[in-house]
């Protein structure tokens, strides 16, 4: 399945053009995606954590993140081809909207 596998350099340059306007940076040494959020308080960072982990659960496919009172940090890789695929892209599109939705 196309989602499955590494993003090719092509896939790469247009799907993650949008991410990295919207802040996400590519981690230092590892085909991965990060970003981090600062949200009001921790209500609203746990609020979306709970959007984002109902929808990862869906998908199958889970961001490793970090969270101590209003910040959330997020790393997205997909561990089973040991880098970015649609589904990183995916996830983080979804991260975004749900983020927006509470900042
Ligand atoms: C068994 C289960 O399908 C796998 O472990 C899933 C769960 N969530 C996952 N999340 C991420 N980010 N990468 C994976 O490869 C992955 N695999």
């Amino acid at each position: 399945m196309a989602s499955q596998a590494k993003l090719t350099t092509e896939e790469r340059t247009t799907a993650l053009s949008g991410l990295l306007q919207a802040g996400w940076t590519e981690v230092d040494g590892r085909d991965a995606l990060y970003k981090e959020f600062r949200f009001k308080n921790f209500n609203q960072a746990f609020g979306f954590m709970t959007r984002v982990a109902l929808t990862a659960e869906t998908m199958n496919h889970h961001p490793e993140w970090f969270n101590v009172y209003n910040k959330v940090q997020v790393t997205l890789s997909s561990h089973d081809v040991g880098g970015l695929s649609q589904r990183d892209v995916t996830l983080a599109n979804f991260i975004e909207k749900a983020a927006a939705t509470l900042m």
